[in-house]
């Protein structure tokens, strides 16, 4: 049965992605929790909004079709026993299993439409929108002046960390910080009950369950065979080494090629600092090279046994040119890798592109330096408008998880 994920490389022709339009969560945001829900300002919420639904259009205008997750969740959870139990989990999750406060939870939640109450559990729920019969003393007494029983989830328009879809099958991750564990829930119920993926053979590589934490914007799928994942804040050795372990016993892929990054909120993910945007063509934050050129890079292939064979290498080049068998890398380097650009750029996501072809990318219109740079190596480049949605740090490979993508012509 063909599979409804389809993504062999970064740069085939886009044809489906998901994506989240940015609601009432982003008003949720107040100066007190900014830091503990990864954002480092508040964007201005209409703006936002028509920024993104411009990048939307910018998608379907180049030829994918782009589905929402609000719209894919809403659909999951059409059955009203499937509603009640994920209504369970994310109640769980929020931190309230049982008691006076999940039972309101409950019936606040379940006053709206389905499609409502997925805005609403994403957006957050305060204090004051609930009654609740009886209250114990840790919730009389604890967090008194906390506003929310459900924060708010800002960062979901940044689709393509909770999953990641590598050849027919996706990852569907545990994050890493609390703000955005429970995001994944979502993708779980999409891709378990949603029409389009329920039953259709979609391998999930590693589910959201295990310790070891992993998020897409670490997991780069470089070809029908390869993939290279950062070592990262946000993604750990040991989820890294059970991906390899599920993907070399299921799937086609035999290199996965661990990047160690610096593990800091600036270059958070792998493609924070490093995307391919061609056959042979990389962005590339020059603050992750050392001199020469070189990385600290893990090269594991299936061994013997079950085993994992491990190699340490350092030229970022050489280690692309075998794995990708191409005869020369051209590395372009975020803000030309000018001591001040460089920094300032990557900071809104210069080097974060979005791939939608072989040599055409979407990118954020604020980082004309390096826009320019990739246009003088033949680059086509789709700027998208980016004074709001930069605010949440991450750009337009981080505001979409593609679904589909055309194979390369070998
Ligand atoms: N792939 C990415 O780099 N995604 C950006 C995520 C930004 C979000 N504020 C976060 O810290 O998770």
């Amino acid at each position: 049965m063909q599979s409804p994920i389809h993504v062999t490389s970064e740069i085939g022709k886009l044809k489906t992605v998901m994506l989240h339009r940015p609601g009432k969560e982003i008003e949720n945001v107040y100066p007190e929790i900014l830091h503990r829900m990864l954002v480092d300002d508040i964007p201005y919420l209409p703006i936002a909004q028509e920024e993104h639904d411009l990048f939307a259009q910018t998608l379907r205008d180049n030829g994918a079709e782009v589905l929402y997750l609000e719209d894919l969740l809403t659909e999951a959870l059409a059955d009203d026993n499937i509603k009640d139990e994920f209504l369970e989990k994310i109640i769980a999750e929020s931190g309230y299993a049982a008691g006076a406060i999940h039972d309101g939870l409950k019936e606040f939640l379940l006053s709206f439409s389905t499609k409502d109450m997925v805005n609403k559990i994403i957006a957050g729920v305060r204090k004051d929108e609930i009654k609740t019969k009886y209250a114990s003393l840790a919730e009389l007494a604890e967090d008194k002046d906390y506003p929310f029983y459900m924060d708010p989830m800002p960062n979901a328009y940044f689709t393509r960390d909770q999953q990641a879809c590598i050849g027919d099958g996706i990852t569907i991750n545990h994050m890493t910080f609390k703000a955005r564990q429970r995001e994944s829930l979502f993708t779980e119920y999409i891709i378990k009950h949603n029409k389009r993926f329920a039953d259709k053979g979609v391998e999930v590589w590693r589910n959201r369950y295990p310790e070891g934490r992993i998020e897409g914007g670490d997991e780069l799928v470089l070809s029908d065979h390869v993939l290279a994942i950062g070592i990262s804040q946000r993604t750990s050795a040991k989820a890294i080494t059970e991906l390899a372990e599920s993907l070399f016993e299921k799937s086609n892929y035999d290199t996965v090629i661990a990047i160690h990054i610096p593990h800091n909120h600036a270059m958070m993910h792998l493609d924070t600092v490093f995307t391919m945007i061609n056959y042979d063509q990389f962005t590339v934050h020059p603050a992750i090279l050392r001199d020469g050129g070189h990385v600290d890079a893990y090269i594991m292939h299936p061994g013997n046994n079950g085993e994992i064979s491990i190699t340490h290498e350092t030229n970022l080049k050489e280690i692309l040119k075998k794995a990708l068998d191409k005869p020369e890398i051209d590395l372009i380097p975020t803000g030309g890798g000018d001591p001040i650009i460089a920094p300032r750029e990557q900071w809104n996501d210069g080097s974060n592109t979005l791939a939608i072809a072989p040599g055409v990318v979407v990118t954020y219109d604020r980082n004309y330096v390096s826009n320019d740079l990739l246009r003088k190596h033949g680059i086509l480049v789709h700027e998208v408008r980016s004074s709001e949605l930069s605010r949440g740090r991450g750009g337009p490979r981080c505001m979409s998880c593609p679904i589909v993508r055309e194979d390369l012509k070998k």
